[in-house]
């Protein structure tokens, strides 16, 4: 797939930019907070309908305005799409394919698909274990966009009985009396258990479909990466371990933990069980990855990671997914830089920014568009 053109309005520190990618390869060039980074995560955002920078709409849209939009024409196999999303100081956010609204959000997952690598990607490795799960979670959203629905539904359940679990905790109160809870809530508890096991189950089998799939490219990558001379191994450590391509005995497994751990739950007054504890291990020669000091193995993995990611998109999707390298290129050395520009070639359309053009191979800059940013303009 190709992004041939992009329209901010209002959106971070754009008023009013249009931009027309006519290579391969684009490289925005300038000093920071210009808004290089700000076009990509508008990229992101079609592709993704998330931000790793925020979660909020608000902060996406200009200071000095109520509501921002994000334009594009995307070229795909199939014919070219139009793609809108309007965002908004206070409201929903509108999305729309061809001119027309869509009433799922859902429905606009899919038309752009991108892979996003940036330094905060290092926290994949040293980061806490939710940083895994969002990565994990956002790749399957763009191969499969119905979990986008099936993780909602998820967190809404989870959240839902957290709130539950919070209202039996007070009424148990010092003593832990179970008799003073009442037993509508111990009735609707056995509710959001069951609720929380079938919801579980289909995150968890998803999960660990796609890591299946996602392993053995990563483990290649990090092969000709790293030279071979170290093996690496993602793992899907999962909070409720049992066998995944059973869905009623994961269901199963869930409530029996639920069962086990009934009284720290009532206790903390929150969800302990379940896939919103999951962890996947990232571990290079059978050392968890987060204990190396090197950041040269730690950005190997991550690398590899990404480049993995690119070739499962394209695999699922049949099209190239886009690439975006966020101000990273110039902190690899010379032989992972090598690496990955051998990697993407001509394949995936890639976005770089970049404060200097120097660090870049003369043979790719001629071959690149290069765009000057400044103060939230794009120039040639
Ligand atoms: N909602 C907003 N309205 C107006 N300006 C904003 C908004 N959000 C961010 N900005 C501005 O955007 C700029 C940051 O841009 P961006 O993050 O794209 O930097 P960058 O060019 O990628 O720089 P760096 O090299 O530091 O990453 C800052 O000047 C910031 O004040």
């Amino acid at each position: 797939m190709y992004l041939e053109t992009l329209h901010l309005r209002s959106f971070r520190n754009y008023t009013d930019q249009r931009v027309t990618f006519s290579a391969q390869k684009t490289i925005l060039v300038g000093n920071n907070a210009q808004g290089k980074s700000n076009a990509l995560e508008a990229v992101e955002l079609l592709a993704t309908l998330k931000s790793h920078r925020t979660s909020r709409d608000r902060d996406l849209v200009r200071r000095d305005a109520e509501s921002g939009q994000i334009r594009a024409t995307v070229a795909r196999s199939n014919g070219s799409l139009e793609l809108a999303m309007t965002l908004r100081g206070k409201g929903r956010r509108t999305l729309a394919i061809e001119g027309e609204v869509l009433r799922r959000h859902l429905d606009f997952l899919g038309a752009l698909n991108a892979v996003e690598f940036s330094s905060l990607d290092l926290d994949l490795v040293r980061g806490a274990p939710e940083y895994r799960r969002h990565w994990l979670d956002a790749l399957l959203v763009q191969i499969e966009p119905i979990y986008a629905y099936i993780l909602q539904e998820y967190v809404r359940v989870v959240r839902q009985r957290n709130a539950l679990l919070k209202s039996i905790r007070k009424s148990l109160g010092d003593g832990g009396d179970a008799t003073t809870v009442p037993r509508s809530d111990w009735d609707q508890l056995a509710l959001w258990d069951a609720q929380l096991a079938a919801g579980g189950s289909r995150v968890m089998r998803r999960r660990d479909r796609v890591l299946q799939r996602l392993i053995p490219l990563a483990q290649r990558w990090h092969d000709r990466i790293g030279g071979g001379t170290e093996h690496l191994s993602v793992i899907y450590a999962p909070n409720v371990e049992c066998d995944r391509d059973d869905p009623a005995g994961v269901r199963a497994a869930i409530l029996e933990k639920i069962k086990e751990r009934r009284l720290a739950e009532q206790h903390l007054g929150t969800s302990v069980v379940g896939p919103h504890r999951d962890e996947i291990d990232l571990q290079i020669d059978d050392t968890p990855a987060r204990a190396y000091g090197s950041q040269g193995q730690q950005r190997t993995l991550v690398l590899a990671l990404k480049l993995a990611e690119l070739e499962l998109i394209e695999a699922v999707i049949g099209e190239p997914p886009l690439l975006l390298l966020d101000d990273v290129l110039a902190e690899l050395d010379p032989m992972r830089q090598n690496q990955l520009l051998d990697a993407i070639q001509d394949r995936f359309q890639t976005l770089i920014t970049t404060t200097h053009v120097d660090t870049f191979d003369a043979q790719w800059l001629s071959a690149s568009q290069v765009l000057v940013v400044e103060a939230g303009r794009i120039s040639p």
